[in-house]
């Protein structure tokens, strides 16, 4: 049996979200007026919480609703790739001596450990020529260890809207420190949620055979 990766960030109270964004909570058990056995918790949350999918809609106005978008960019090979020297933005000079000539889906690690404790602005962010390069490698899915691709304080989202122009999705927020660099099998559907921006999910690598 391969090995699996959680790849997911855990959803609980206190953690760091985008600033301004739902704060998330999980309200554990209430009881129905007494008359039902059973748990039933209450969530609040943001589409945009934890590991997420983006959908074209949450930075274009005629983009795809989440529930929308094809399914296909979130299953299937992925290659991991180690970003972490690439400073305040992954240029295509980062990822040119690690890139494969083909690619399907490709993550990339920024981070030495995520997620923190707090929020942090920081974070790299991905040139827009540099999902241009990902694109022309055959790339379907770009996936980051960080809150977007774009930087906290652009509201250009240069790098999302090349993604949509190559028609490639989008994953946020994954933990990948306890992942070596290296081919993978991705798993991370979006929720049916209908008209929305984006969607939690829970995200997976499943190592290869042999
Ligand atoms: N564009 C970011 C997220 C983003 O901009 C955002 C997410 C949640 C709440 C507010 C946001 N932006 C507000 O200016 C992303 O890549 O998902």
């Amino acid at each position: 049996m391969s090995r699996l990766h959680d790849i997911s960030q855990p959803l609980r109270a206190d953690m760091p979200v985008w600033p301004g964004d739902t704060p998330f909570a999980h309200e554990p058990t209430w009881v129905l007026d007494g008359q039902c056995p059973v748990n039933v918790s209450r969530l609040t949350l943001s589409t945009h919480t934890g590991t997420h999918a983006d959908a074209p809609s949450h930075y274009a106005a005629d983009g795809q609703a989440i529930d929308e978008v094809e399914l296909t960019p979130y299953l299937g090979p992925c290659v991991v790739l180690d970003m972490r020297h690439a400073g305040p933005r992954v240029e295509p000079e980062h990822l040119l001596p690690v890139l494969p000539s083909h690619v399907e889906r490709v993550l990339l690690r920024t981070w030495g450990h995520f997620p923190h404790e707090r929020w942090r602005s920081d974070f790299t962010t991905i040139a827009p020529e540099s999902i241009d390069l990902l694109a022309e490698r055959g790339a379907r899915l770009i996936g980051v260890d960080t809150p977007s691709l774009d930087p906290e304080v652009d509201s250009r989202l240069l790098a999302h809207h090349r993604v949509r122009h190559h028609g490639m999705a989008i994953l946020e927020g994954l933990v990948l420190d306890a992942v070596s660099p290296g081919h993978y099998e991705l798993v991370a559907l979006p929720l049916k949620l209908a008209g929305a921006d984006a969607s939690p999910v829970r995200a997976l690598l499943r190592e290869l055979d042999g």
